[in-house]
């Protein structure tokens, strides 16, 4: 269902926490099982007071040497049979909880990210915002936020029970029960900052290990791996900092906690131990049994059990407010545009630019103003121009990567659907493929899944790929270690044509390639024009040839990009 983005700006305009409650009403098993947590830490509240007032009465009844020792017994062993199997429930429903509102999240993030939405964040922050982040909201909703309902309602049943027994034991819990809550708000804003910066840090820290593993080449044949260790440990030792700090916080609230909830119990404790001396006379008074008087004693502490749960999930909190922020910006733009459609058939589609406007985030000059062009089904269209001119973002436009400002792209005369709801309707062959640890063969069948031998061999023969010593068992690394780049690039696109999608996406498809396999990659391209539509962005001029429509990009002198469409 997609998501109220007015109400979700709204929300957080207003800061008031409501972005969090807007991330976890996205899946509905999370909030069934959110409800089942709500009922099962209530009832745990009813199983406390049962436990203390059978315990008490046990105890009275040993003491006494009463006649319903036995049935005092078995009524506690049951109370306390069915309250352990009530506790692994509640953590279980717990833990599923916060996993499926996690899910959900990250769900949101990777269509967000596949749509483009993410591309001002780096790989690591990224990476940050589909793991560390989207579990912060998960552990929030399960934690923090469902404890604050259960305090309350738990809470007031606990203050119903020493009330009806005791009202001087009633007042002192009404009493200092606030403290707990006014303690968490008066160091709520140092833990919120403390949660921002350690955030910050570890979305730093993220980027920051990515970009220098990936480097690390690089940096050996500069011999700059001591520098880089130092500037590595600098930047750990900050976030370690940052993260004994929010714990520091965490710790101090709980043990301050901790001594409230003592010195509360040790007043009731003071005041039944009074008056079984009979050394005051306020109270109930000679009511105040034994046994009434232990089941005070008990009830006591476990009143401020909630509250002290509440308190020590306070971190989690601050974490997930500052999680919600980052992501924000990512997840307000999920609603699908009016009017799309994911390509219906598997014909060939004709593809539309109407009056396209787009710029990058973080640019001030748009890339593309006014940009319009058709392409008939079928037909093949190369686009070239100078280095940096925009190729490679007008092929993910078209492919739906990226939403234009203003305008539309269209396929078949409709708005292209977001990538993330598209079915395989389009195939892509970028600048740089993506690999699995496996074999060829394992790579090529992400795309045709039942595809047989002899159907893989004659698609890397089209590309050139025919030539390797162990042929489909080419073992292959995440990074296309085992294949040279050019053989890379050559596999992405061999994997482009083995699909079956109607609309080819090429990025630079002969890059990097002798004259010899080029003719072989562009008779390949060549067979697909008709009964495929294809584009190409490329700098070559031999692969231009291939176009029936061609589009030029150029910089201008005053910066602007201008387009220049003919048909060929
Ligand atoms: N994710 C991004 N964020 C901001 N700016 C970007 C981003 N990607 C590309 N650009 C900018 O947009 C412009 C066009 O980039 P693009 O990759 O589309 O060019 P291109 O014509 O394909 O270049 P080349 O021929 O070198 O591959 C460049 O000036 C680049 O700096």
């Amino acid at each position: 269902m997609p998501p109220d983005t007015d109400q979700f700006h709204a929300a957080r305009a207003r800061n008031d926490g409501a972005p969090l409650r807007w991330l976890a009403g996205q899946s509905r098993h999370a909030r069934l099982l959110l409800r089942t947590l709500y009922l099962t830490a209530l009832l745990d509240t009813a199983f406390a007071v049962s436990q203390a007032a059978l315990l008490a009465w046990l105890a009275a009844q040993l003491i006494s040497g009463g006649t319903s020792l036995w049935l005092a017994a078995l009524l506690l062993l049951l109370v306390l049979t069915v309250r352990t199997l009530n506790s692994a429930l509640r953590a279980r429903q717990g833990a599923g909880a916060a996993a499926e509102i996690s899910r959900a999240v990250r769900d949101d993030v990777v269509a967000a990210l596949l749509r483009g939405r993410g591309a001002a964040l780096t790989p690591g922050e990224a990476s940050t915002a589909l793991l560390e982040q989207s579990d912060a909201i998960g552990r929030y909703h399960a934690g923090f936020a469902t404890q604050r309902r259960i305090a309350s309602m738990a809470t007031l049943l606990f203050l119903a029970a020493a009330f009806s027994t005791d009202w001087i034991v009633g007042l002192i819990l009404l009493l200092t029960a606030p403290l707990i809550p006014l303690f968490m708000i008066l160091v709520g804003t140092g833990a919120q900052r403390a949660a921002d910066r350690q955030l910050d840090s570890l979305r730093f820290l993220g980027g920051y290990f990515l970009d220098r593993l990936r480097g690390v080449l690089t940096l050996r044949a500069f011999a700059r791996e001591q520098a880089e260790q130092h500037a590595v440990q600098v930047a750990t030792d900050d976030f370690r900092r940052r993260t004994m700090k929010v714990l520091r916080i965490a710790f101090l609230t709980s043990a301050v906690l901790e001594l409230f909830a003592a010195l509360a119990v040790a007043l009731v404790a003071l005041y039944v131990g009074l008056h079984l001396l009979n050394l005051v006379a306020i109270g109930p008074g000679p009511t105040l049994d034994f046994g009434t008087g232990l089941f005070l004693l008990l009830l006591a502490p476990e009143f401020y059990q909630p509250l002290r749960q509440l308190a020590a999930g306070y971190h989690e909190r601050a974490a997930a407010r500052a999680a919600a922020e980052v992501l924000a910006p990512l997840l307000a733009t999920q609603t699908m545009p009016p009017d799309t459609a994911t390509l219906p058939t598997r014909r060939a589609p004709s593809l539309t630019l109407a009056s396209v406007n787009f710029r990058y985030p973080d640019n001030d000059q748009p890339l593309l103003e006014n940009a319009s062009l058709h392409l008939p089904a079928g037909g093949c269209l190369v686009i070239r121009g100078d280095s940096g001119t925009g190729k490679s973002t007008l092929l993910k436009l078209i492919a739906g990567l990226l939403t234009p400002d203003h305008g539309q792209v269209q396929h078949n005369g409709r708005a292209v659907a977001p990538l993330s709801h598209s079915t395989g309707a389009l195939a892509w062959a970028g600048q740089h493929p993506w690999f699995i640890h496996g074999t060829l063969a394992d790579n090529l069948r992400l795309v045709a899944p039942a595809a047989d031998d002899d159907t893989l061999h004659a698609v890397l023969a089209q590309c050139g790929l025919d030539n390797l010593s162990s042929g489909l068992s080419t073992p292959l690394d995440e990074n296309g270690g085992g294949l040279s780049g050019g053989q890379g690039r050559r596999l992405g696109l061999a994997r482009a044509l083995l699909s079956d999608a109607p609309l080819l996406l090429l990025d630079e498809p002969t890059a990097e390639l002798d004259p010899a396999t080029e003719a072989r990659v562009l008779d390949a391209l060549r067979a697909q024009i008709g009964h495929r539509t294809v584009v190409i962005a490329t700098h070559s001029v031999a692969c231009a040839a291939l176009a029936d429509h061609s589009l030029w990009l150029s910089q201008e002198a005053d910066g602007q990009i201008s387009l220049e469409v003919a048909h060929v």
